[in-house]
């Protein structure tokens, strides 16, 4: 064999990781069978015994080299002759060597002399210039940038480029070695002079490869999962938390100041939050009443007195020094459970029933925003003028309960209702069912996987299940799945920030 008949191009090193579970014959031989078939031209392998079993395999051209681990020698690349002679024995066509300058068992002129003797092609694994001039002095056919960035000092990430256009300087037989990653840089490999390049890791060291993959994708995980400020803005009170994913890693709460609107309530929130400053990447906001396009208004006054069209997303982007988003309160916690609760990532409708009702709609993985879900303003089937919130809320139930005598808050209904009192489970009854017959509406609309239940009237004992009792007629079809929400009060912080993380 020539080396002024061969045409190497693209040679692919088959080093599985030592001891790793691709570390075996089989996937060697495999390896150098792939990647021929794909277009490389010749092949490096370690050991006598990789070396034979490729040859069996194969007829490309064989660079074979033997590593090992010397306690007087830092070189480790075919340091002896008789690695030489058991390469040539496994049918190896050009056996590579380290041709650094450093402590060695047999010297370059030795090497040299036992491949030539056996009518073999060599090739130098250099680290330097100085190295290459060197071994071509000696005699070498090939040389190589193998051995640069591996004989001092920490290990480089990119390969050696200038050395590879120096060494073509002194030789036109240069092989490019050593963290060639990506075929951008094999063809600037060959565009700084090399006659071959090897490449290795990136294509035959299978746990290599997927570290890196595993950190690239770790890393831009943790990039999208910074902390977020999250801030649910309700009726009597405001929520602030530091979150991460459905983690809260800190909490404040602070009444709202009802009279002193959205500017002071921001402010309080902003001086309430200071000591988390430089802990968020951006802030998510869940507030009462309608959210559209960044500005904020009141849907129902006597829930928040809120001017129309505050630009709720630019004065907290502003005050936070962050990227803000806002949503509807219960559309953010419809969020929330869809993507960590009881949703379970399928298409859902979220409904809260408490003081008034609230919703939000997640299909096809998407939340609907503005106006959509806001159930508690649909008429009500019973005068179909009063906003259907009017007749199944909390505050409609204990209006009730003090109409036929007893003056007392809803928990307290249920109470009564356990206890056997018949006013009190109809007054539930009635709300149970208007509630079961906006079920079957959403189900008719949206179609949802799950309809899930909150609020301190959804999830009070017994009330599920009395609107499921009301549905159990409804042809299985057109039943809606009922089930009670997962993320308890803090689905609109959850929900906010998730989709705050999104929209940056
Ligand atoms: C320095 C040293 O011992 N290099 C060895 C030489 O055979 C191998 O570990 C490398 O995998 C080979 O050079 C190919 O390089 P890369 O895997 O970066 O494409």
């Amino acid at each position: 064999m020539r080396k002024e008949d061969l045409n190497l191009s693209l040679i692919v090193s088959c080093q599985p990781v030592p001891d790793g579970a691709m570390d075996g014959a089989i996937f060697v031989s495999g390896f150098a069978r792939s990647a021929l078939a794909a277009g490389a031209r010749a092949l490096r392998i370690e050991s006598s015994t990789y070396v034979a079993a490729v040859r069996a395999a194969v007829d490309a051209p064989i660079i074979g080299i033997v590593k090992r681990d010397l306690d007087d020698s830092p070189v480790r690349i075919t340091p002896f002759v008789v690695d030489v002679e058991a390469l040539a024995d496994a049918g190896a066509d050009i056996i590579a060597f380290d041709a650094t300058d450093r402590p060695r068992p047999a010297t370059i002129e030795a090497l040299l002399a036992a491949i030539k003797a056996r009518g073999l092609l060599s090739m130098a694994d250099c680290s330097c210039l100085d190295d290459a001039r060197r071994a071509l002095a000696a005699g070498v056919d090939f040389v190589g940038t193998t051995m640069s960035g591996y004989v001092s000092g920490p290990e480089p990430v990119d390969p050696d480029i200038a050395l590879i256009a120096a060494m073509r300087q002194l030789t036109p037989y240069v092989i490019a070695e050593g963290r060639i990653r990506t075929p951008e840089q094999a063809a600037e490999a060959v565009c700084a002079g090399a006659c071959a390049v090897v490449v290795g890791s990136a294509i035959t060291r299978t746990e290599h490869v997927t570290s890196w993959f595993h950190d690239a994708v770790s890393a831009a995980f943790s990039q999208r999962e910074a902390a977020t400020l999250a801030i649910d803005i309700g009726g009597t009170k405001t929520l602030a938390a530091l979150v991460r994913g459905t983690q809260i890693l800190a909490e404040a709460t602070i009444l709202t100041s009802r009279e002193a609107g959205p500017d002071a309530w921001l402010a309080a929130m902003a001086e309430q939050t200071s000591s988390w400053k430089g802990q968020y990447e951006q802030v998510g906001i869940a507030a009462t009443g309608l959210i559209r396009e960044g500005c904020w208004s009141a849907l129902n006054p006597a829930t928040l007195a809120i001017p129309d069209d505050y630009p709720l997303v630019a004065q907290a982007s502003k005050l936070f020094g962050k990227p803000a988003f806002a949503v509807n309160d219960a559309q953010a916690a419809a969020w929330g459970e869809y993507r960590f609760g009881a949703g379970n990532n399928e298409d859902t409708v979220f409904l809260t029933i408490s003081t008034g009702i609230g919703g939000g709609v997640v299909v096809n993985g998407r939340p609907l925003l503005g106006l959509a879900g806001h159930f508690g303003l649909l008429r009500a089937p019973t005068d179909g003028q009063s906003p259907l919130e009017d007749v199944v809320s909390g505050r409609w139930m204990a209006a009730k309960a003090t109409a036929s005598g007893h003056p007392i808050e809803a928990p307290e209904i249920f109470e009564q209702a356990r206890r056997g009192e018949t006013w009190a489970q109809a007054i539930i009854a009635r709300s149970a069912a208007r509630v079961a017959l906006l079920c079957r509406d959403i189900q008719m609309m949206f179609a949802p996987k799950r309809i899930v239940m909150g609020g301190g009237i959804g999830l009070a004992p017994g009330y599920l299940e009395a609107v499921r009792a009301q549905l159990t007629e409804l042809p299985h079809h057109l039943a809606p799945h009922l089930v009670a929400a997962s993320l308890g009060p803090r689905a609109g912080i959850i929900g906010a920030s998730d989709l705050a993380g999104r929209h940056r």
